[in-house]
């Protein structure tokens, strides 16, 4: 659903990423995880056409995403937050969006409801607590119905409550046919709604495959443990 390969892409002088390949499977939630600063975000960015890759590709239902015919419908992303104007209410972001995106204004209300901010609707987005921003983000990434629902970091800001409900929309997202991907630097949390896993560090793949086969490969019962692993083994070979 989502192909990398040999991405990468620079930044002055660090090498955000370096030669990424990645295959991200249909009807999984894939945990693209490791620290912070390791490529996670950028990866996504070049992803979604939002940056260049100064070399190699990452595609998207197997082509750029900007050549897309129906993006939203395609992939929908939360990365960086909410792109609202502080002044605007939650519900005039997401009918501007559902506009820009040819999606029934209907859709917008339902949406409300979904991630819990119909009672804060008409409030402007500026009063809003991280956790609330987060579920704005989270309701724009749905608006389309994508396929594929990319959700970088979106526990920031969360109660618990909020975390447990962003791993079920996640399992609820697959189980109803579509694709996930969830960007993290917190391996714990992670652990229950993943099924596919992505390690990366200092812009690089450490392993790509199943959970469950990665963990019985390495003799670990962890994320944690295998990102460990992982790390060691990647330094032992520089
Ligand atoms: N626009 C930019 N200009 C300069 N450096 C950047 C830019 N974007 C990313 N970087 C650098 O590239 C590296 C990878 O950053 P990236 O945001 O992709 O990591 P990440 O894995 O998403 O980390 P985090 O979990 O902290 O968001 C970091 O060292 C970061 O400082």
């Amino acid at each position: 659903m989502m192909e990398s390969a040999g991405a990468s892409k620079r930044y002055g002088r660090i090498q955000a990423l370096d030669r990424v390949s990645l295959r991200v499977p249909a009807g999984r939630v894939t945990g693209l995880l490791g620290p912070n600063g390791a490529g996670k975000s950028t990866l996504l960015r070049l992803a979604l056409g939002l940056d260049r890759p100064d070399a190699g590709w990452v595609r998207i239902a197997g082509r750029a995403f900007t050549e897309q015919p129906a993006p939203a419908r395609v992939a929908g992303a939360l990365l960086d937050g909410v792109g609202a104007h502080p002044a605007q209410s939650g519900l005039a972001y997401l009918r501007t969006l559902a506009l820009a995106g040819r999606i029934p204004a209907e859709r917008v209300a339902a949406l409300l409801e979904e991630v819990g901010l119909a009672q804060a609707a008409r409030r402007s987005v500026g009063g809003y607590s991280l956790g609330m921003r987060q579920r704005l983000g989270i309701a724009a990434a749905l608006l389309g119905r994508p396929r594929l629902l990319i959700l970088d970091e979106p526990t920031n800001g969360l109660d618990p409550e909020g975390i447990a409900w962003v791993h079920r929309l996640l399992r609820e997202h697959t189980a109803a046919g579509g694709t996930a991907v969830l960007s993290s630097h917190h391996l714990a949390e992670a652990e229950a709604s993943v099924d596919h896993v992505v390690l990366i560090k200092d812009g690089r793949v450490l392993l790509d495959g199943p959970k469950d086969e990665l963990a019985r490969e390495h003799g670990v019962g962890s994320l944690s443990e295998l990102y460990l692993a992982a790390a060691a083994g990647s330094g032992a070979q520089r």
